[in-house]
């Protein structure tokens, strides 16, 4: 059985839901910069909004492929604790980022089938900590955000040499299950705790932490 289960509230996007990521004890807060996005933050947002964040919650931006250009702007408005990188950056690039902005990065693996957890191996090399997610459909406007899962049972019995974090299509019912059957000891949610692509709901978002216990102190 599976215990002490880390949460992160990715695509938050309002103060209201920032307050109930934290008052339900999320330890990773997210802010989407992905223009496409419906949870798409600009940097004076995300900035008034990780101001409202308390030590020991890690406030997470996560971007696509950006340029440095980008990097350089969001992290130098928004105090943050670590870059998601959910993209098609390369091993390389991962390594560029961490040593330009001296950040935790972690770095999104997109899982559709067993061939696909080679990559979770080449990024565990570079990434001080991994999300595996759902792969996105062809196609799909987000690479990440669709509220879709993948078959967990690929990841189970599987160890990294990186913390990690299970991602897509997780929701306050099945959040313990999966973690269960992956042996993650920490989940990411998105979809799952809202109303509609965009809309946090402060009870989903209570009953998703709550369904997995007490939160353990912060990694990052
Ligand atoms: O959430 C988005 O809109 C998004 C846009 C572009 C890239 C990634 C995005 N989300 C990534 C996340 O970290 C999500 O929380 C993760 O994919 C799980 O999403 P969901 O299946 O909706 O819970």
């Amino acid at each position: 059985m599976t215990s002490a289960i880390r949460t992160k509230i990715c695509g938050l996007t309002t103060a209201d839901g920032v307050a109930a990521a934290v008052d339900a004890g999320a330890a990773y807060v997210g802010f989407v910069f992905f223009a496409k996005s419906p949870r798409n933050v600009d940097i004076e947002t995300a900035r008034n909004l990780a101001a409202d964040v308390p030590p020991g919650v890690c406030k997470v931006a996560l971007v696509v492929n950006a340029d440095d250009a980008t990097l350089d702007a969001i992290t130098d408005r928004v105090p943050l604790d670590m870059l998601q990188l959910h993209g098609s950056e390369t091993p390389e690039r991962v390594s560029e980022i961490k040593a330009r902005y001296g950040l935790p990065v972690m770095k999104a693996v997109g899982i559709r089938n067993a061939d696909d957890l080679t990559q979770i191996d080449v990024y565990a090399e570079v990434a001080d900590q991994l999300l595996i997610d759902a792969k996105a459909p062809k196609g799909a406007d987000l690479p990440g955000g669709n509220g879709l899962a993948f078959d967990w049972s690929l990841l189970s019995g599987r160890r990294w040499p990186r913390p990690w974090m299970l991602a897509g299509g997780l929701t306050p019912d099945n959040a313990m299950r999966a973690a269960n059957l992956t042996g993650a000891n920490q989940l990411d949610v998105s979809s799952g705790v809202e109303t509609a692509p965009g809309i946090k709901d402060a009870d989903k978002i209570a009953a998703f932490v709550a369904a997995l216990g007490p939160q353990p102190p912060k990694l990052f």
